[in-house]
């Protein structure tokens, strides 16, 4: 059996966390990051206000990560095996479809991606306020670093304007709280796709 969970939320809302957490914990678990599909900075378009839009879409190839999904969907163990993740004894006898096989993707423009929302087969959404989210971030050194002005200026407008249209078109998101502690979070996670596993044994 082949699980895919989507965990989508905002900018330092605490995805890379929560999936870390599941990684260790869920068996024969692989995952993609968003984030390793940013195209190079200079493929990235400069808006009227002077700054790179690092947080629109277009700045992902979203070609490559559809393709890495279809990749795990193909052949899980080999998937995981090309990236370091264990397989239990029994999934690597076994085929695909006889062993649990879960593929967890993350990032802050998941459930904005029309053309793979039906992919997923348990979403997640986790949201923290304003003031917290710029404080998380302040602390974090992205590969190109934030300018001045940028959280302001682009990253908050982008995500409203993203937010409301993932509430408009993407339903069955089970939504978190990010202010939540980390162990909280968890729990609420594992035992959600704990029951979900239950339903299709
Ligand atoms: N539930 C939480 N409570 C407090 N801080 C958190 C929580 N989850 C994550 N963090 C912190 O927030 C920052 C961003 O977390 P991260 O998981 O990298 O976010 P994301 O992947 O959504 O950008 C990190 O410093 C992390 O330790
Ligand atoms: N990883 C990169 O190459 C890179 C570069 C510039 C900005 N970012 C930022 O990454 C953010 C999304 O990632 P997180 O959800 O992990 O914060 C976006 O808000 C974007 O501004 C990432």
């Amino acid at each position: 059996m082949k699980l895919i969970i989507g965990i989508g939320g905002v900018t330092n809302g605490g995805k890379t966390t929560l999936t870390n957490k599941l990684m260790q914990a869920l068996p024969n678990c692989c995952v993609i990051h968003q984030d390793d599909f940013f195209k190079k900075p200079d493929r990235i378009e400069v808006g009227e206000d002077g700054f790179r839009q690092w947080d629109v879409i277009t700045s992902l190839d979203m070609e490559a990560m559809v393709n890495t999904i279809k990749g795990w969907q193909e052949n899980p163990v080999k998937f995981a095996r090309s990236h370091g993740v264990s397989v239990t004894p029994k999934a690597e006898e076994q085929e695909p479809d006889n062993a649990i096989h879960i593929l967890i993707v993350e990032g802050f423009l998941l459930h904005n991606y029309q053309h793979i929302l039906d992919v997923y087969d348990q979403r997640y959404y986790i949201a923290i306020p304003k003031e917290e989210c710029k404080r998380r971030r302040s602390t974090r050194t992205y590969t190109v670093p934030d300018p001045p002005g940028l959280f302001e200026g682009h990253v908050w407008p982008m995500y409203l304007k993203h937010r409301k249209e993932m509430e408009n078109n993407c339903n069955g998101i089970e939504y978190l709280d990010g202010l939540k502690s980390k162990e909280e979070i968890y729990n609420q996670v594992y035992e959600s796709i704990h029951n979900n596993l239950l339903n299709r044994l």
